[in-house]
């Protein structure tokens, strides 16, 4: 399969004719190639883009929600094929994939939503026979830049909020996970949406994503991904004042209290920290546990782990894929050994998997450390593979400390049974997304979703939230006495 461009509503490979391999993470093969583009390529974009939005602003919103809804009815009858290629591009297994396009899914009636509200608030004036209100307006081309692992899912959680309210988009999906940007594509087209709406440039953040990042025509930026490029990002935008929103790395905790349903918090644990091997931003990296149900928990984390199946996400009863690729394997397992090497307790795991299943695929296995202390580097950075650390407390005090004290704050989780401590969890955990006996991951599209601290710069990606990234308000005030009334004078 080859994965071209999609400018102005046509099928295109870059003007570089380079083109690269697309690997199956489970097995190292090459399952087609997609067009790595140039800064020609961006350009054409945003002027097709710039072209379409003078014409897309003017739809009226119910309309052009009349499009997401199609394409919410197309996503669901391709299910079960996007899902497929899901796994087979990025790796996570087939029932994660499912529940990946059914995010779309979601987002899309969500949004289509959107197009018969986009509430604005009408106010009484300070003035008489004087008339207020406020309305978003779209902003322009929009610029988005994604990760490789939601593909999909990601793509319309921006996508969508974006073009119910009358933007246009050049989306540069990451180069790792081209197949799911093209399903999109041909989803958009065959709703109905007129060319030039929706664009797809494909190739390398240092080139593609930094043109359109730069690009003067673009006015917002949406991106997530790590840190590292976000902030690059953000210098860039700095100095345009362009719009920029950030979702970014995270430090996920959760935190099992001595009075915890201990069955469903290793539950919780086993899914968090390893399903999508590690590899969400909301994976729980770090498990803090009340010194007296500390051993019992390890226990049980440990018994369950036993049972985690890896190997090719397609295959029936694996729970545990690869990760998306060598470089990932080798920065998992270099953790690994630094936290060896800083004196945590390794009670599983802890290598990289070999033998003829997994042979030419990037599999680590499921990781455990214990005896972890908050200041050592595996228990603060980002790992991004299926690797937790147990840090050990006495109290809710010191375990709420603990989740705070990282640069990050996505995503944690408390279990308890005390409607006490849930709320003062709650009220203290300094994340954008708190979870009261669940597990870090999970989240619905009708909220917002984003982090504090590192994680993110105030903007959110989903529920209502997103439109604020896409649109500008603009206040009106409509003055019917048919005088000149003044404000801020005495009247
Ligand atoms: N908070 C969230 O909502 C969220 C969700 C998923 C993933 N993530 C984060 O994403 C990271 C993993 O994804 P990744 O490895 O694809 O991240 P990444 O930052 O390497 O890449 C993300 C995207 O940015 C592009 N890019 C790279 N350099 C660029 C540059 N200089 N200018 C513009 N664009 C550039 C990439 O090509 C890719 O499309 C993790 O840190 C994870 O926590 C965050
Ligand atoms: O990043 C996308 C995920 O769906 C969010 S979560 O991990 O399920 O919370």
């Amino acid at each position: 399969m080859k994965v071209l461009n999609y400018i102005d509503g046509r099928w295109m490979p870059s003007i570089s004719e380079q083109f690269v391999p697309i690997i199956n993470p489970a097995n190292g093969e090459s399952i087609g190639e997609v067009t790595v583009s140039n800064v020609q390529d961006v350009e054409q974009a945003v002027l097709a883009a710039k072209r379409a939005q003078k014409t897309w602003a003017f739809v009226p919103a119910p309309k052009r929600a009349e499009v997401l809804y199609k394409v919410g009815m197309l996503l669901q009858e391709r299910k079960e094929q996007i899902a497929r290629l899901l796994t087979m591009e990025m790796g996570k297994v087939i029932e994660e994939a499912r529940g990946e396009v059914q995010e779309g899914i979601d987002m899309a009636f969500y949004m289509a939503g959107e197009g018969r509200r986009l509430f604005g608030d009408t106010t009484p004036s300070e003035l008489p026979n004087k008339f207020a209100m406020s309305v978003r307006a779209p902003i322009g081309v929009v610029g988005l830049i994604t990760p490789w692992n939601f593909p999909i899912a990601i793509a319309t959680w921006k996508s969508f909020p974006a073009i119910v309210a009358g933007n246009a988009v050049v989306w540069k999906p990451a180069l790792e996970t081209p197949m799911m940007a093209q399903q999109l594509a041909q989803i958009f087209e065959q709703a109905g949406l007129p060319n030039g709406v929706f664009n797809v440039v494909h190739g390398r953040g240092s080139i593609v994503g930094e043109a359109v990042v730069k690009h003067p025509n673009v006015k917002v930026i949406s991106f997530t991904g790590s840190n590292e490029v976000g902030k690059r990002i953000a210098e860039t935008c700095g100095r345009q004042l362009k719009k920029v929103s950030l979702e970014m790395g995270g430090k996920n905790a959760i935190i099992v209290m001595d009075d915890a349903d201990i069955s469903l918090a290793v539950e919780a644990i086993i899914w968090s920290a390893f399903g999508t091997s590690g590899q969400r931003c909301t994976a729980c990296s770090r498990i803090i546990v009340h010194e007296r149900v500390k051993q019992q928990l390890e226990e049980r984390l440990l018994a369950a782990m036993n049972t985690l199946t890896v190997g090719n996400g397609l295959e029936e009863g694996v729970k545990v894929g690869p990760v998306i690729n060598q470089e990932a394997l080798q920065k998992i397992h270099h953790y690994v050994q630094i936290g060896k090497n800083e004196g945590a307790t390794l009670l599983a795991g802890g290598y990289i998997m070999q033998g003829d299943q997994y042979k030419g695929g990037f599999y680590y296995a499921p990781t455990l450390f214990t005896n972890v202390t908050p200041t050592m580097t595996i228990a603060r950075e980002e790992i991004f593979g299926p690797v937790a650390s147990i840090i050990c407390v006495r109290s809710l005090e010191e375990a709420i400390e603990i989740n705070n004290s990282v640069d990050y704050g996505l995503s944690s989780a408390i279990f308890t049974r005390d409607i006490h401590r849930a709320f003062t969890a709650m009220r203290d955990f300094d994340t954008g997304i708190v979870y009261v006996n669940a597990g870090t991951t999970g989240a619905e599209i009708h909220l917002p979703f984003g982090g504090t601290k590192g994680t993110g710069n105030g903007h959110r990606d989903s529920g209502v939230a997103a439109l604020d990234v896409f649109t500008e308000w603009k206040s009106i005030y409509v003055d019917y006495s048919g005088k000149l009334q003044r404000a801020q004078i005495d009247v």
